[in-house]
């Protein structure tokens, strides 16, 4: 643990428009990135094209949003900045792509640095390298910027041919809504891990192994999925936006002193000396590149593993109690939020065929 609080954090005062003035911004890929970070730029009055494979199925939905629309080598030789917001895996074939097309000077960005931490695309030395990383899924890049709030983000440059990359990361942040909440510098290797290890062990891998854990225990002792649901999956968000708001703190007050006790006492027994050492491995692996080889391996023999973990996860009864639920409960999503979600597992499902 540190007492050091030394980050360095922009704002909006200390982002210059003007840096991406007379500029092309290609946004590489429409996806949960690419779609919020195309039409924030745009709506910010940064000239923006959006590059998508041949008969990409994501073309349709950035022409519905105004935006134009080009091969991602074509947007690549008109833009100065180069964002690469597909996928890591393909990131280094479309790379490949588009390599030739970069003029000492443009700007490579990046929202993750997966690859050029773990070497699997090597930019020439005459170009920026640069990264602006929203803090948050995509969708909600998009949302709070129209709610005129802000998405916390980081940056990192790697590489500065120009002098002025650092100055033209923080107006594209500027102009994805980021420095109005505050972007924390930090370089493309921290970033990786700590954005790895976040993801697996706490808010995406961890999360959910506890939540279902939690459900299991208490239906295999005989009562009702419904309760189990509601207890382990429901109210999770519920403390989880306490936490959000105010801190461990705010919850902690929220909560009741039998809640309080209980938690402060056997929360630290599920997560235990055992778990923590886990956790301590799942780093390891992160900082000494053995997760990103076998994500690199697991995507050329064509996702086998990861296809049976998503199946597998899709067919857990807490998903089916869920759904049945969710659809009964007044707080269900509004006809928008429901579409959305209807679109999203129409291409998971797709995805897993
Ligand atoms: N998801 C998130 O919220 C976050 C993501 N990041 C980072 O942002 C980057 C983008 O991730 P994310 O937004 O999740 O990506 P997505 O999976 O949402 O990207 C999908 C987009 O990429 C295109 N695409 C997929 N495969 C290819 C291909 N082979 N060739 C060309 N285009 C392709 C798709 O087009 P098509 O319709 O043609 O398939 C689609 O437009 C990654 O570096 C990620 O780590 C960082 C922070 C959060
Ligand atoms: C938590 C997952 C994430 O790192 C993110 C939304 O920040 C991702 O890679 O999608
Ligand atoms: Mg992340
Ligand atoms: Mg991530």
């Amino acid at each position: 643990m540190t007492d050091q609080y030394d980050a360095t954090i922009y704002y909006d005062d200390d982002a210059d428009d003007s840096y991406l003035n007379d500029k092309t911004v290609a946004v590489l890929g429409y996806g949960s990135q690419g779609h919020a970070h195309a039409q924030n730029l745009a709506d910010s009055g940064v000239d923006v094209v959006v590059g998508l494979r041949e008969g990409s199925s994501s073309r349709k939905a950035a022409e519905a949003d105004g935006l134009r629309v080009a091969t991602p080598t074509e947007a690549a030789s008109e833009a100065q900045v180069v964002s690469v917001l597909v996928p890591d895996t393909v990131q280094p074939a479309v790379y490949a792509d588009i390599e030739s097309e970069l003029e000492p000077g443009d700007t490579l960005q990046f929202a993750h640095g997966f690859n050029i931490h773990y070497g699997q695309i090597e930019p020439s030395e005459d170009v920026d390298v640069t990264m602006i990383a929203p803090k948050s899924p995509g969708h909600l890049v998009r949302r709070n910027y129209q709610a005129e709030e802000g998405t916390p983000g980081l940056l990192a440059v790697y590489q500065d041919a120009s002098g002025e990359a650092k100055e033209e990361a923080l107006a594209y942040g500027k102009a994805i809504g980021c420095t109005r909440a505050g972007v924390v510098e930090t370089s493309f290797q921290e970033e990786t891990e700590t954005d790895l290890f976040g993801e697996q062990a706490v808010l995406c891998g961890g999360v959910t192994e506890l939540i279902k854990a939690g459900y299991e225990t208490l239906v295999d002792a005989g009562y009702s999925p419904e309760m189990a649901y509601f207890e382990c999956l429901n109210e999770m968000k519920l403390i989880v936006d306490l936490m959000y708001e105010g801190g461990l703190g705010e919850m902690w007050d929220s909560v009741s002193d039998t809640a309080e006790y209980g938690g402060l006492t056997r929360g630290e027994v599920v997560v235990d000396d055992h778990a923590r050492e886990k956790m301590e491995q799942v780093l390891e692996e992160v900082q000494n590149g053995e997760f990103a080889q076998q994500w690199i391996v697991e995507n050329q023999a064509g996702r086998p593993s990861y296809r049976q973990k998503r199946k597998a996860e899709k067919n857990h009864e807490i998903e089916e109690v869920g759904d049945r639920l969710r659809e009964l409960f007044a707080w269900s999503e509004t006809e928008d939020e429901e579409s959305e979600s209807e679109e999203k597992e129409q291409e998971r499902v797709t995805a897993d065929d």
